[in-house]
């Protein structure tokens, strides 16, 4: 059993770079004793010359290709991005190579190492170590990065540094680690180190005090941060949250996540509530089940999951809900060398009391098959004491005693069932049936299981299978099986009892932890990175398939804008190479299980015959690894992920993906005497997969894998299976908001204070972390506070511009260095450089004296002019503002005039329509006095009624 690392290591340099995977082709490193590559006749100033005549034409033709794609269609914008990028790279790289200055080169040991330009080829670039003993590397341009001028300095973003590249990320990281300070980030992804030793007051209640509420940036890097993070968003945008941890085995992942639910409980939870607890405790019990010693981790997961923490709304601790993923089967029947079974075979032989272990049958582990393959003992675990621990977490998650006593039963019939053996009868030739000394085993493990042991016997002997007459169906037949069908069908059974009780534990701390009233939840996924082996088979291909649909989600997520490059690279051919319906291996796979006599041969022809001249399908035999080239055609294939090309063999394929029993067997445990084992494998009622709705309830697994038939064509889809909860744990991360964190193994001794550099730049690789700060470049990679810009370099300036304040100091700096506007841009606190000009900058800021001087001069003269400037427009302004008031208060006088003036009109204006209408009443009396003097009669009355008329419409007016 190779490591993964090891294994990365021979398929990098051979393997990949055979079936051309451009970006691992190009890490092949040489190292080379030799002089150099250019003519020995040229003089240093010669090379010098040629240095930058070649590193110049490079730069000139990226120039030339951007030129002539002056408006490129959206597509060409990433490609005309990168030839930027190219360009800054290379130019970089003539200007350390012109000033002798420090870059880091390939090491195949270290990752990167420190070193100086000393020759430069039409290829590759030579560079001498500065490390003792000196070594000559030839690398080729493109691997090749620039070093920052203070190479023993580290950031806790790694943002803040000058040139982002993978080496000097790697140096970072290994700075920080050696600090024992094993978080660090790039933006907002955290990248945490492995420490392999509790560091102190790391995790510490203080600790886990000081980070609530806190933005991110403002307190050291810290997985708390992150879990701070997830937190505040969850309730500014009152959307659920995921937190997505990945790494290799052994890097951490499981112990982050369990720091994250401390964390929320600790900070969040209704104070140490029966909920809280039990979030905290499901971890032992799941690990008791689910974890085994492997050669990569004492404390394996061998299954993955999504634990989600809702919140009720005043956002606290409500309840848990977990979904898990791909137990790893084969390990309950052979293990590899130096691994275990899953612990809790070991821990109940340790820690049953007397009774228990006589009602077990239980015997020392070494008497079991199934332990005896692998390591019994690791000093590192105490079985006892963990016993102990698993017993008690399943008390605290509420089980009864009875229940725990059933488990423990199927847990021994497991074991049982495993020492059973067959023989072929003398009677008749291929009659099989069970060694005598054996039998115990069996009737042990039929009473355990509650099955009737003759029947069990038979079951594991013969198969049913419906005789098909004429085409019709005809009778149940019995088929007596051969030696080793008898054997595959003891290990089905004992896979199918061992892997359905970890989906009922599973079930039960569910229902341990029911969350009503939830508004949203924080959602840890913690599943097994990509990984490759020697011999890779259906487990790896599952894993990578799920690594793959994860890089996708992280290329989505993190480099939105690089969607269309990554369409254009074919990132997600690999994932329709998988899972398209008609031609993907999985679909492939179900359609030759269905067949009656499925067969891995045809399947594998099938997957090179449905997708030819697919680009990430090849054959083992081109690949440049021995092993691989053994392989036939029709034994497995080779497939490019994202991080590697990884060969599949295929001969355990077919069986793999089958989760269905031979239907006698199944018929058996499903009429068992035990409740709990019927309850198993009642599927109707929620056994495999089943899930728990949020009341507690039982429910049936949403796409679970399909059943066809019976008899021989039984098959349920282990891969359409997983394909359907993968899509639904897809849809959750596409609906929440999404924080990363790349676990980081330092070592594969499992040591602290040990950093194995070209392992951990693989990691980096793997995760994607380098490309990210490759795509970064197309924006403001660099970023640093003013204060910190203003600490940088204020010491190599006159007290007069040091005495100014950061942020206008920084502003200065860039202003009198007549940067381009385009190159930078200022934050709040921050200023933020695009590719190569944090560095540009520098290089600025730490010329020779002479340079300072006239640099000075430059600043100074800015400075006047810019108080000059800010005078001037301070004046201008204050006359501005001058005008502005006296403008201001004539237009009041008038707005106050028209105003009144209307006030008035609108009081005044009734009389002065009724003073009106008066009016032309008088004037009518007036003509009416005239009338009446020609009257004969009665003229003085009239005369005077008229006359009181006027003097009474006179009062009228007056009154008005
Ligand atoms: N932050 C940490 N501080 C101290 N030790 C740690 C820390 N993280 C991990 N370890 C150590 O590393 C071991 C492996 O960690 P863990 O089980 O979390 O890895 P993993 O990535 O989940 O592995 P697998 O995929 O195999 O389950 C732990 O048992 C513990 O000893």
């Amino acid at each position: 059993s190779t490591t993964v690392r090891q294994s990365l290591e021979v398929n990098k340099v051979s393997s990949i770079g055979s079936v051309g995977c451009p970006s691992i082709t190009q890490q092949a490193v040489h190292i080379s004793t030799g002089s150099g590559l250019t003519s020995p006749k040229q003089t240093p100033q010669g090379k010098q010359q040629d240095i930058l005549n070649r590193l110049g034409a490079v730069a000139l033709g990226l120039d030339q290709v951007a030129h002539q794609l002056k408006s490129p269609p959206a597509q060409d914008k990433g490609f005309l991005s990168r030839c930027d990028l190219l360009k800054n790279h290379y130019l970089g790289l003539s200007k350390s190579a012109m000033d002798g200055k420090k870059v880091w080169a390939p090491h195949p040991k270290e990752g990167y190492k420190l070193g100086k330009i000393t020759d430069l080829g039409s290829e590759n670039v030579v560079v001498e170590t500065l490390s003792s003993p000196k070594e000559v590397l030839t690398v080729p341009y493109n691997r090749l990065f620039p070093s920052e001028e203070y190479d023993n300095k580290d950031v806790e973003d790694n943002c803040a540094l000058m040139y982002l590249n993978e080496a000097t990320l790697l140096n970072n990281i290994r700075l920080r680690y050696m600090k024992n300070a094993i978080y660090t980030y790039v933006a907002n992804i955290l990248i945490a180190v492995n420490p392999y030793f509790e560091v102190p007051k790391l995790y510490a209640k203080d600790t886990i005090k000081a980070y609530q509420g806190k933005s991110l940036g403002t307190m050291p890097p810290h997985v708390f941060a992150i879990g701070d993070k997830a937190y505040r968003d969850m309730k500014a945008f009152k959307a659920s949250q995921a937190i997505i941890v990945s790494g290799e085995s052994g890097s951490g992942k499981t112990e982050t996540a369990k720091h994250i639910f401390k964390y929320l409980t600790e900070n969040y939870g209704a104070h140490a509530g029966p909920i809280e607890q039990r979030i905290v405790e499901s971890n032992p019990l799941l690990e008791g089940f689910g974890n085994a010693k492997t050669v990569r981790n004492n404390n394996s997961s061998r299954f993955g999951k999504f634990v989600e923490i809702h919140f009720d709304n005043r956002s606290l601790v409500t309840g848990g809900y977990i979904s898990h993923y791909l137990l790893e089967k084969s390990r309950i029947c052979v293990q590899s060398e130096g691994e275990r079974n899953y612990h809790i075979f070991y821990r109940l032989c340790a820690g049953a009391d007397a009774a228990l272990r006589q009602k077990l049958g239980l015997v020392a582990p070494d008497q079991f098959r199934y332990l005896q393959i692998g390591a019994l003992k690791d000093i590192q675990l105490d079985d006892v004491k963990d016993f102990r621990n698993v017993d008690k977490a399943m008390t605290d998650m509420g089980l009864a005693d009875s229940e725990k006593q059933d488990i423990y039963s199927v847990v021994a019939g497991v074991l049982h069932l495993g020492n059973v053996n067959f023989e072929e009868s003398g009677q008749a030739q291929g009659v099989v049936s069970v060694t005598p000394a054996s039998r115990p085993s069996l009737d042990k493990a039929a009473q355990l299981l509650g099955v009737d042991p003759a029947r069990l016997e038979e079951s594991l002997i013969t198969r049913i299978t419906q005789a098909a007459r004429g085409g019709a169906q005809g009778g149940i037949v019995r088929i007596a099986l051969r030696l080793d069908e008898a054997a595959s069908a003891r290990d089905a059974l004992a896979k199918a009892v061992y892997s359905r009780l970890f989906d009922y534990i599973v079930l039960r701390v569910n229902q341990a932890l029911p969350f009503s009233g939830s508004q949203s939840y924080i959602g840890v996924l913690d599943i097994a990175g990509f990984e490759y082996f020697q011999r890779n088979s259906y487990e790896q291909f599952s894993i990578n398939y799920c690594n793959e649909k994860l890089q996708q989600f992280f290329n989505e997520r993190v480099l939105k804008e690089e969607q269309q490059l990554y369409q254009k690279e074919g990132l997600n051919d690999c994932i329709d190479l998988i899972e398209a319906k008609g031609s993907g291996i999985f679909y492939l796979l179900d359609e030759q299980s269905k067949l009656p006599k499925p067969s891995p041969e045809t399947f594998t022809l099938e997957v090179y015959a449905k997708n030819k001249n697919h680009f990430r399908l090849a054959y083992p035999r081109k690949s440049k690894l021995k092993s691989h080239r053994e392989l036939r055609d029709d034994e497995g294939f080779l497939i490019r992920h994202f991080a590697g090309a990884v060969c599949y063999h295929t001969d355990q394929f077919i069986e793999k993906n089958n989760d269905a029993l031979h239907a006698s067997l199944e018929a058996i445990v499903k009429q068992s005497s035990s409740g709990l084992v019927r309850s198993l494998f009642d599927d109707a009622a929620g056994g495999v997969g089943a899930t728990v709705a949020a009341d507690g309830s039982v429910r049936k697994a949403g796409g679970g894998g399909s059943k066809i038939g019976t008899g021989k064509l039984a098959f349920i889809s282990v891969g359409s299976k997983f394909k359907a909860q993968l899509a639904q744990l897809m849809d959750k991360l596409r609906s929440t908001g999404t924080c990363f964190i790349r676990c980081i193994k330092p070592n594969v001794r499992m040591v602290d204070h040990l950093f194995e550099g070209a392992d951990i730049l693989s990691q980096l690789q793997c995760s994607g972390m380098a490309s990210v700060l490759d795509l970064m470049q197309q924006g403001y990679p660099s970023r640093t506070k003013f204060d910190e810009l203003y600490q940088l370099y204020k010491g190599r300036l006159p007290p007069q511009l040091s005495r100014l304040d950061p942020r206008l100091f920084c502003k200065l700096l860039f202003h009198a260095l007549g940067l381009n506007e385009n190159d930078f841009k200022f934050g709040i606190s921050k200023v933020f450089f695009r590719p190569g000009k944090f560095a540009e900058f520098d290089q600025l800021l730490r010329s020779d004296p002479e340079n300072i001087a006239a640099l000075v001069a430059k600043v100074k003269s800015w400075l006047v002019r810019y108080r000059w400037r800010k005078a001037q427009y301070c004046t201008w302004e204050v006359v501005k503002l001058r005008r502005k008031i006296a403008w201001r208060r004539e237009m009041l006088v008038k707005v106050q005039k028209t105003m009144r003036m209307w006030i008035c009109v609108k009081k005044y204006r009734p009389r002065i329509r009724g003073l009106a209408k008066v009016q032309s009443l008088r004037n009518r009396l007036s003509s009416m006095n005239d009338i009446v003097g020609q009257l004969k009669a009665d003229k003085d009355a009239a005369k005077k009624s008229v006359d009181t008329l006027i003097a009474e419409v006179d009062g009228v007016v007056k009154q008005i």
